[in-house]
């Protein structure tokens, strides 16, 4: 194997006749081509060679493999490595590892996923740890499990719960993969080795089961009954998500196997995988997992080599809505956790929160009363500073009040040691405006979380031109314990994830001025993948949230703002969305939203403030269009977050768009989708638009520029990179 192989697999041969051998292939040991050709030259030479009577197999480093090289399918789609089909599940898995004259056991730890798990399948037995994950996640990245997976899972655990695992993508845990059958045992890591190999030569003297999971049948229903199983999770999986074809086509490649058999199933599998890796959809969502892998590579930051600080304690200051769902999260990755109000009744207010926000896990389940209580023990409320003295950060999240947040920031500076990281929660604020009256610039930093915060997995960590390296490295660690997904962005109004969500409502209320319906529009765009219409959402946040927001990017960007009046009209009449049950639907009790007719008359008074007419060709859009015209100047305004440097790079946009304002990740996220459609077209819509109906519309420098020369807007030339 030449040296620039990507991972090998070694074969050492013990006195016990034991062939061990080890997937090596940092990080995770994933399996590429030249992963599998070498596990299949060492399995051929295992089966070759008398001093050996059994095989493991198992991963360096505590981990099985985490499944097919990602990596490797931009290869297989572009046509460049495109081994025949069948090649590893037939030819490797199938007819040598599971057809062998010698028994194999797979010895898990750590990780076994997609791929991992399916030649792990292919062996006679598994054993694993207790902390092994064991899953088949290939529905995730938009492909189906393509080693066999399909065939061998239901056969091991069961039809219904090999369709619950697929479909989820969700892995189970050793113990629980015991009790399903798809593992034979559960020991501990360092029993794991000895008890594979002595496994593997019970079973080559008959004193366990020599198995071939492709062959089981026990746990397979009888046809009529699993067709009903099957066609009962087609239903599911439309229901779930109904622009997404892969589930369905990974549902009749198992039925396959069940009506024609495994043999005839593997082969199916096979040019299903072959297809869906090339399509749209995987490649949007392989796209995904990089980017969102990506966001944690900073260039200037995270490539200076520096270690992240420890952060024990953290300060919250404010526990409304934003500041105990903070808390919240924080206490539930053991962070000690004060929270600070300006008086009692307020602080038992938060508290009261942080402590509904648990107890809601420990109701669903998701949380045992021993870790609520040791979670919430991590919680203390103060009502001043005293407590400061000792904090590592503090986040700041009280209203959206400029002198407020400066007084706080110029106590913060007195009362918190000279190492603690400054952090506001604020929304649009401008950072430096914040630490104005200070001289820590150089700890002040944003952490933007999303409302419910201990829920919505982005964090938007803003930096200003001062923020060190050093905090920016402490706030990506934090980020990372609890659970965030982070996106390092640059300081502005909104930032990167609000500055493309305002042109989203905004275009909306343009059209609908302009005689488009409002729930049209909410249906449309709901269809296309958003997990709610602009209008429903703006229901949701509340009007006064919409409004205060609004105004700052009206006093902001005034030029490419649209103004309308629809809202405060609205709110000026008790209407301020779902709390007040009235919003631009109409909610009963169990918050079920439905149209409201009354709706047409304010519109009509906004319609008349903003001396606008209705538009017949507004009125009759179709689709396609309501789309466009929503979310072109929402790419739009990520062209300009680009082109200014707020964000780094185009796959940062990608994921806040996907995690913060919940575009459909099979799209690949807002830069992504708009260059499957081409800067050139976006352009020229948007051109035209903007000479029907304004300034709203003008496409940006950065977007003309790119649509003259037909380049993509994800690609940093030489002459955008000098304009960040
Ligand atoms: C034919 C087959 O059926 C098809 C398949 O097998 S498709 C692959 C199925 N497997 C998966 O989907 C698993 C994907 N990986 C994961 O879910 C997670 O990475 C994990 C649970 C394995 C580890 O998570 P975690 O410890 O948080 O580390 P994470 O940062 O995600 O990954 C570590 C590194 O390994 C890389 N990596 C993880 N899984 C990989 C894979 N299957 N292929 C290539 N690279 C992978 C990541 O890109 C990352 O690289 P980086 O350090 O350069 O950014």
């Amino acid at each position: 194997m030449g040296s620039k192989a990507k991972g090998r697999a070694v074969m050492e041969v013990g006195a016990d006749g034991v062939a061990v051998i080890t997937i090596v292939h940092p990080p995770v040991n994933s399996l590429s081509f030249d992963v599998l050709n070498s596990l299949k030259e060492n399995f051929d030479q295992a089966l070759r060679r008398d001093d050996v009577q059994a095989i493991v197999v198992t991963g360096e480093n505590g981990k099985f493999s985490g499944g097919f090289d990602i990596s490797a399918f931009g290869g297989i789609q572009e046509g460049k490595d495109r081994p025949k089909t069948g090649f590893v599940s037939v030819e490797i898995l199938s007819d040598t590892i599971e057809a062998a004259r010698k028994p194999s056991v797979a010895a898990i730890d750590g990780l076994a996923l997609g791929g991992g798990l399916e030649v792990g399948m292919a062996c006679h037995a598994r054993i694993s740890t207790t902390t092994a994950q064991l899953g088949l996640p290939e529905l995730q990245l938009g492909i189906l499990p393509g080693f066999g997976g399909t065939q061998r899972l239901p056969r091991l655990v069961g039809l219904s719960k090999s369709l619950e695992m697929m479909l989820t993508s969700k892995p189970v845990k050793g113990e629980e993969a015991c009790s399903l059958g798809l593992v034979d045992a559960v020991v501990s890591p360092n029993e794991l080795l000895n008890t594979a190999r002595r496994w593997a030569l019970d079973i080559l003297e008959r004193r366990r089961p020599w198995i071939a999971s492709l062959y089981k049948t026990d746990k397979i229903e009888p046809l009529g009954e699993a067709r009903e199983i099957l066609k009962f999770a087609r239903a599911q999986a439309q229901k779930r998500a109904p622009n997404l074809n892969h589930p369905l086509v990974c549902i009749d490649v198992i039925e396959e196997g069940i009506v024609s058999g495994p043999r005839a199933g593997l082969w199916k599998e096979a040019q299903a995988f072959e297809e869906l890796v090339r399509s749209d959809i995987a490649k949007s969502l392989i796209h995904i997992f990089f980017a969102q892998r990506g966001t944690t590579k900073v260039p200037g930051v995270t490539d200076l080599g520096l270690a992240p600080r420890q952060v024990k304690k953290v300060a919250i200051l404010g526990g409304g809505l934003m500041g105990s769902g903070i808390a919240t999260a924080l206490i539930l990755s053991n962070y000690h956790v004060i929270l600070k109000e300006v008086n009692e009744k307020f602080l038992e207010a938060g508290i009261g929160r942080v402590k509904a926000n648990l107890q809601s896990r420990v109701k669903k389940g998701n949380m045992t009363q021993e870790k609520f209580e040791k979670n919430i023990s991590l919680l203390k409320g103060s009502l001043d500073y005293e407590s400061f003295k000792d904090v590592d950060m503090v986040i700041e999240a009280v209203i959206e009040n400029v002198s407020l947040k400066q007084q706080i920031f110029a106590d913060l500076e007195r009362y918190c040691p000279p190492h603690c990281i400054l952090a506001s929660n604020t929304s649009t604020i401008d950072l430096n405006l914040i630490g104005e009256k200070t001289r820590s610039q150089d700890r002040i930093v944003g952490a933007h979380f999303f409302s419910p915060a201990h829920v919505m997995p982005l964090l938007e960590i803003v930096r200003t031109k001062q923020t060190s390296p050093q905090v920016i490295v402490d706030l990506l660690n934090v980020g990372k314990k609890i659970k965030k997904t982070p996106v390092v962005v640059g300081n502005c109004t909104g930032f990167a994830v609000n500055r493309m969500f305002f042109p989203y409502t905004q275009a909306a209320l343009l059209l609908v001025e302009r005689g488009a319906d409002v729930y049209q529009i909410d249906k449309v765009i709901t269809k296309f993948g958003m997990p709610m219409g602009p209008f429903r959402l703006c229901d949701l946040v509340g009007f006064g949230v919409a409004i205060a927001t609004g105004s700052q990017f009206v006093l902001n960007f005034p030029k490419r703002t649209y103004k309308s009046m629809l809202i405060p009209l609205m709110q000026e009449d008790k209407r301020a969305g779902e709390t007040s049950h009235k919003g631009f639907y109409l909610y009963n009790d169990k918050r079920k939203a439905s149209p409201d007719p009354e709706l047409k008359k304010y519109i009509e008074k906004s319609r008349n403030i903003s001396g606008v007419a209705i538009d017949p060709k507004l009125v009759k859009l179709q689709e396609k269009d309501i789309v466009e015209m929503i979310f072109f100047p929402v790419v739009n305004e990520a062209c300009r977050v680009l082109a200014e440097g707020i964000a780094v790079k185009a796959a940062d946009l990608d994921i806040s768009a996907v995690m913060g304002m919940g575009f459909p990740p099979y799209r690949g996220g807002i830069i992504f989708w708009a260059d499957s459609l081409g800067s050139k077209y976006i352009y020229s819509r948007l051109d035209e638009w903007s000479k029907l109906y304004g300034d709203f519309f003008k496409p940006c420098a950065y977007l003309a520029e790119r649509a003259a020369k037909g380049t993509p807007l994800s690609s940093t030339s030489a002459q955008a990179k000098s304009r960040l």
